[in-house]
């Protein structure tokens, strides 16, 4: 049986995380928590918590820590003896410290993708909000324009995609994330892939995880570079 494994992929709003995402849940058949989902679900079950949410994301801010591991922690709690790929969590320095305090991770994948493409891609991003799906007008269209493909029903852009809200969006981003790519760097776990295009990172992303997921946790070890 494959060993466990657990891993997570950060990169700024529109780098490809949940496309990516996607297809390595497809691939590797790895569980997908992703918190920018469940942010939106809470929000839209109008929950104590989905209400003070919305402030936030509505705002393009960063939802408070304690809040964030309230949400994502017990996920992960009910998938022990299941292997998960995090999408959007931790993207703090303290919401890493507290996944470590219940796992560690054995993979994190970084992507760096220029910010005109960022701009680019997400002034073209459009959402189904029931289940999140994610289309972009040229990279993905959806066989019926301004509709879900599965439902029919209409997509929807969000406000914090638009371009007023994404230049802070991404500064915010930078600051935050240094020093939890710095310390995942310093547990030899993380991988950075740079590039424009999905489908040409995807290769090498595939790669990896194919290697990583059949290695034995001995050879993990031996193979972790400071
Ligand atoms: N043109 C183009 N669009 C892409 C590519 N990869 C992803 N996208 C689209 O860019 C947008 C952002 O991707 P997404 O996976 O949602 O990024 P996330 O915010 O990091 O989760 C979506 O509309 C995707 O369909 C790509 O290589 N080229
Ligand atoms: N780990 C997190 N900590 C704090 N806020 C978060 C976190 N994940 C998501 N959010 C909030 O949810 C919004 C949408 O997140 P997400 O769907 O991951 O999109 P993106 O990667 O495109 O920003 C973010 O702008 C932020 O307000």
């Amino acid at each position: 049986m494959a060993k466990l494994f657990r891993a997570a992929i950060m990169g700024p709003p529109g780098s490809g995380k949940g496309t990516i995402s996607k297809r390595i849940a497809q691939s590797f058949g790895l569980q997908y928590l992703s918190s920018g989902h469940y942010l939106r679900e809470s929000i839209a079950a109008n929950t104590e918590a989905g209400v003070l949410v919305r402030t936030y994301v509505e705002r393009s801010m960063l939802v408070p820590d304690h809040v964030m591991t309230r949400l994502m922690l017990p996920r992960l709690e009910h998938l022990i003896g299941h292997s998960w790929l995090l999408d959007g969590f931790p993207r703090t320095l303290s919401q890493a410290h507290a996944l470590n305090s219940l796992c560690q991770l054995d993979l994190v994948i970084s992507l760096n993708i220029p910010y005109e493409t960022l701009r680019e891609r997400l002034s073209d991003r459009w959402i189904h909000p029931a289940s999140g799906r994610v289309y972009n007008m040229g990279f993905n269209p959806p066989r019926v324009q301004g509709k879900d493909d599965i439902t029919g029903e209409p997509l929807i852009q969000h406000d914090d995609d638009k371009p007023e809200a994404l230049m802070a969006r991404l500064r915010h981003y930078k600051d935050v994330a240094k020093p939890v790519i710095n310390l995942y760097k310093s547990q030899g776990i993380l991988h950075s892939f740079s590039g424009t295009d999905t489908d040409r990172i995807w290769p090498y992303i595939n790669s990896l995880l194919s290697t990583k997921m059949h290695m034995q946790p001995s050879d993990s070890f031996q193979t972790q570079t400071p």
